[in-house]
């Protein structure tokens, strides 16, 4: 875990733009924006979005959000597919898309799952259009042909790829690897292959200003699966740990109104937890740990008026349990005192 050494700088939202270089490129991206909702509506997909609509609101940018950013962004200017790992709740998604937002290219999200096979990914027939074709050669003798047009429809891959988007494909590994085939010739060869159509439509090139980003966790988790050799070749991976405690402090602070004191107090207990339990506690967790003492606090004291950081150790372990019951779902009565009790002595 990162020291607390790192400067705080928070930039809520998007960095205000000062130079005319950088109003230019405000101006491009708000037309790219304008063309990807278009190109959305086209392609009858609302898996794209334009830039601005995706980044995380709030974000907070300290030194270290700033730096991972930075690099993620390198690593896409140099052409190279960026690999998020890091454990459950770090700020991998929320850094993902704000390096997405960033470009300012359209972006497209893809959630991985069990269910998501290659058509999923690259798009499939959707049924086909039936429609009659009457002829009338000779009078009085008509002849009906019934036509069956195939409807494609691109699914996000095949969107991203040609929209030149953003690709960010949150926890990919959660999808089965043979779906990730496809994605091969699109980072080797620099072109789509997308089975189910034919001819010269079997292909597509990819546009030179996609790029992609995939998240997953860095620990097997049950429903990951470890994905083939020949696809993690073509990445870069970038390891994500949790945030040193100042920048932790301001992205609690940015989602819950509580004072200086009480966030303080609430990370250095999540901090404490993550040392001290066998368990996942990410920066969700303080999060919404913060936003539970925020209302149960108030409801204990009535008008909430204990002291700023000062938390009723009880109330304190009680919003804890519960927001780290979940990772414990499923375990014995034992299991529930046991962490209980470690979160007592704890806080
Ligand atoms: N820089 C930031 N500014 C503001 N909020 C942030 C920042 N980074 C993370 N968060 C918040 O912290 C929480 C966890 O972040 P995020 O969802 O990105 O983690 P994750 O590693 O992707 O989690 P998972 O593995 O579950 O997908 C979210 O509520 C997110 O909004």
């Amino acid at each position: 875990m990162a020291d607390d050494s790192s400067r705080k700088r928070k930039v809520r939202g998007r960095k205000i733009t000062t130079d005319r270089s950088k109003k230019e490129g405000r101006r491009a991206k708000k037309e790219l924006a304008r063309k990807s909702s278009k190109a959305g509506k086209r392609n009858g997909d609302s898996s794209l979005s334009a830039p601005e609509d995706v980044a995380p609101e709030p974000f907070v940018e300290t030194d270290a959000v700033a730096s991972l950013r930075d690099r993620i962004n390198g690593w896409l200017e140099a052409e190279k597919p960026v690999h998020l790992i890091g454990p459950t709740g770090c700020g991998k998604t929320a850094l993902a898309l704000s390096a997405a937002a960033e470009r300012g290219r359209p972006v497209v999200w893809i959630n991985g799952d069990e269910s998501v096979d290659t058509a999923a990914l690259v798009g499939a027939n959707a049924g086909g259009e039936r429609y009659k074709e009457s002829d009338r050669f000779v009078s009085g003798v008509s002849k009906q042909t019934e036509i069956v047009r195939e409807r494609w429809v691109d699914n996000p891959l095949s969107v991203a790829v040609q929209e030149g988007a953003t690709l960010v494909y949150n926890e990919f590994s959660r999808s089965d690897p043979s779906a990730h085939n496809v994605l091969l010739s699109v980072f080797e060869e620099g072109v789509l292959e997308r089975p189910g159509k034919r001819g010269e439509d079997r292909t597509i090139d990819v546009h030179p200003e996609f790029r992609a980003i995939f998240t997953s966790n860095d620990v097997e988790y049950a429903g990951v699966h470890r994905q083939q050799d020949a696809l993690l070749d073509r990445f870069v991976g970038v390891h994500i740990d949790y945030y040193d405690a100042e920048t932790e402090r301001e992205i609690v602070k940015s989602h819950v109104d509580l004072s200086e004191e009480d966030v303080e107090a609430i990370v250095s207990k999540t901090r404490a937890l993550r040392d001290e339990l066998d368990l996942v506690v990410g920066t969700r967790a303080a999060i919404t740990a913060a936003k539970g003492l925020a209302v149960f606090d108030g409801q204990r004291n009535g008008d909430g008026d204990g002291e700023a950081g000062e938390f009723d150790d009880e109330l304190l372990t009680d919003v804890f349990m519960d927001v780290l019951a979940p990772k414990i779902a499923g375990e014995g009565p034992d299991d529930v005192s046991q962490l209980r009790t470690q979160i007592a002595e704890s806080v």
